[in-house]
């Protein structure tokens, strides 16, 4: 199994099943701007309020193998076995589908994913143990506290600069080592005091100038 990074945004993505895991999986979704429709006879009231809160779609109906048709990922979240079974088996390999009761049925399981602005940390056990996943992300949590949010703007927005200074790959590459520095994690000053050093570079002799 693979990790990939994917850009959900206006992709089409449909939900089978309206109940506790479709609504988990919509709400791991609600930052990508994707397209989301659930079909499902009967929905929970949490999937309801996603709905209004977002404008996903509703279908209340049991799912059909058209109702898939392009979808960029399908999830099979249904609470009948039979169903996700004989779904799965009747969409096309080239689609995105994950089958929660039955991830071996499907191509695509959920990690557990800590976001912390430009940085995602997913852990997956591939299926063994979604619990000792849940674990790991709680870990996680503490591990990466709130100050990873500035931080890894600071570190975008110093690394578009440091690409656009009329410098040697070299010399960038040791810029941007540097920015990993510690003290610029947790000291909102030190990352102050960078940003503005790397802002006034002007050009070659000067930077050099200022290094040394
Ligand atoms: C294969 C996968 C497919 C998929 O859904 O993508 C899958 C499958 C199954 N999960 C089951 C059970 C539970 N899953 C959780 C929790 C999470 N499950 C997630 C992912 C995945 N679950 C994928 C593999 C990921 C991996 O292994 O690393 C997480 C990480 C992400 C997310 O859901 O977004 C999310 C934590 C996120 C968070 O906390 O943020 C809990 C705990 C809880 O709910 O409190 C329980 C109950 C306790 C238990 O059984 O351990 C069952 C048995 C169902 C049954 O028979 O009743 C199956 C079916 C089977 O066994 O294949
Ligand atoms: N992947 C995961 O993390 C987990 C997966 N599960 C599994 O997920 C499945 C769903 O669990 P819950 O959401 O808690 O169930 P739930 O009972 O809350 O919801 C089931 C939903 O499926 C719908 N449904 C049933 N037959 C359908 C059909 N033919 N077409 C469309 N919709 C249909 C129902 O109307 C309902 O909206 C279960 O099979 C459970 O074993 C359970 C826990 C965790």
């Amino acid at each position: 199994m693979q990790p990939l990074v994917i850009n959900l945004t206006d992709k089409k993505v449909v939900i089978a099943g309206g109940g506790r895991i479709a609504a988990r999986k919509a709400r791991v979704l609600g930052a990508e701007q994707a397209n989301i429709t659930f079909i499902a006879p009967v929905f929970s009231e949490e999937v309801l309020e996603l709905c209004i809160d977002k404008e996903y779609k509703i279908v209340q109906r049991k799912v059909m193998v058209a109702d898939f048709k392009e979808a960029f990922l399908v999830i099979l979240a249904t609470n009948d076995r039979e169903a996700n079974r004989i779904l799965a088996n009747s969409l096309p390999p080239s689609q995105l589908v994950c089958v929660v009761d039955e991830s071996g049925e499907g191509n695509v399981t959920f990690p557990a994913t800590v976001r912390r602005g430009h940085l995602q940390v997913a852990v997956t056990s591939n299926g063994a143990s979604p619990k000792l996943t849940r674990k790991l992300k709680k870990e996680l949590e503490r591990q990466f506290d709130e100050s990873w949010v500035p931080y890894t703007a600071f570190l975008n927005k110093c690394r578009e600069k440091i690409k656009q200074l009329p410098i040697t790959f070299e010399e960038k590459n040791e810029r941007l080592w540097e920015l990993l520095d510690t003290r610029y994690l947790h000291d909102n000053n030190a990352q102050k005091l960078k940003w503005d050093e790397l802002d006034s570079y002007k050009n070659k002799s000067l930077l050099t100038k200022q290094s040394t």
